[in-house]
């Protein structure tokens, strides 16, 4: 057994998948550990569906899959990994004349928490942790964006799951409430693994110890934040006009323009962040051609 199948949380290796004659993955293959990792890439990446094979909602075409150990592709294999696993989908079907107790005590009872007294404290527990206990009595359909989005992930908190897969979890979010939540994720992240998609490449800095980069279904770039950063290193540069040639040029608050691609000589470089060097990975213009 090598060092990394006996610490890793999921292991993928080789995962395809296809809708019809769309390649959403292609030997996608990757190692999850304890700890906050974010998954990041453009629109049509393939992350949900990555998410979705990770979470047992999908099965993939081909590849091999371990989760907590288990083997997702085998009946007994997926109860295991559904037992210790909380998934945060991009919809969560939420029955909007539940309440928000309602709705989370409905999942906990799927979860076969039977007994009703610790059911209802697990419940409380998990909608205080989400900041929601005051809402609790209240109807998802009288209910914000935000706050919908913060019960959906107290009913992925529900059994204090050992893995998190969370789809897109701070979208919809204003800033406050993100710092919130980035807060709760980052206390979940300690002792167990959390897996989340993000646009947000700034909160890959803030919350992830660890990053993966999908475009085009293929996985571009598998690390710490910091060195996602470095790819970008003596690539960023700043000028008084936007730069046709580069990768990225964008106008900043002050009026200057940011660059990011080959810089001209004498350009005055600057320290490069995560969006940097995810920007000299993908393409954010092109779109999906698959
Ligand atoms: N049910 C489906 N049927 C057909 N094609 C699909 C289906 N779901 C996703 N796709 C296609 O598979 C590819 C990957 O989609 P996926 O939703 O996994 O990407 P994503 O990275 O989550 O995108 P986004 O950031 O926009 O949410 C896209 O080209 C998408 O159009």
């Amino acid at each position: 057994m090598t060092v990394a199948a006996a610490t890793s949380v999921v292991h993928a290796s080789g995962l395809t998948l296809r809708y019809g004659r769309t390649a959403a993955l292609s030997d996608v293959s990757f190692t999850l550990y304890d700890g906050v990792t974010g998954l990041v890439g453009p629109n049509g990446a393939g992350k949900t569906t990555l998410l979705r094979i990770v979470a047992t909602a999908l099965p993939p075409d081909q590849g091999s899959l371990s989760v907590l150990g288990n083997d997702p592709r085998t009946p007994a294999g997926r109860l295991a990994v559904r037992r210790r696993l909380g998934y945060l989908p991009q919809d969560p079907g939420f029955h909007p004349g539940f309440t928000a107790f309602e709705f989370v005590d409905y999942v906990a009872i799927l979860k076969e928490l039977t007994d009703r007294r610790a059911r209802h404290q697990e419940v409380r527990r998990v909608l205080d942790a989400v900041g929601l206990s005051g809402q609790r009595g209240r109807r998802i359909r009288a209910l914000s964006g935000g706050m919908r989005q913060r019960v959906a992930l107290a009913a992925a908190l529900v059994g204090d799951p050992d893995l998190l897969v969370l789809d897109e979890p701070t979208v919809g979010l204003d800033p406050e409430q993100r710092l919130r939540f980035r807060e709760v994720i980052a206390e979940l992240g300690e002792g167990r693994s959390v897996l989340l998609s993000t646009h947000q490449t700034e909160e890959v800095m803030a919350l992830c110890q660890r990053v993966v980069v999908l475009d085009g279904g293929t996985v571009r770039f598998e690390g710490a934040p910091a060195d996602l950063a470095a790819l970008a290193r003596g690539r960023v540069w700043t000028s008084g006009a936007r730069v046709p040639g580069a990768l990225a040029s964008w106008r900043a608050g002050d009026g200057r323009y940011r660059n990011v691609g080959d810089p001209p000589a004498g350009a005055d470089l600057l320290e490069p962040t995560v969006e940097d060097g995810y920007l000299t990975l993908v393409d954010a213009d092109e779109e999906p051609t698959r």
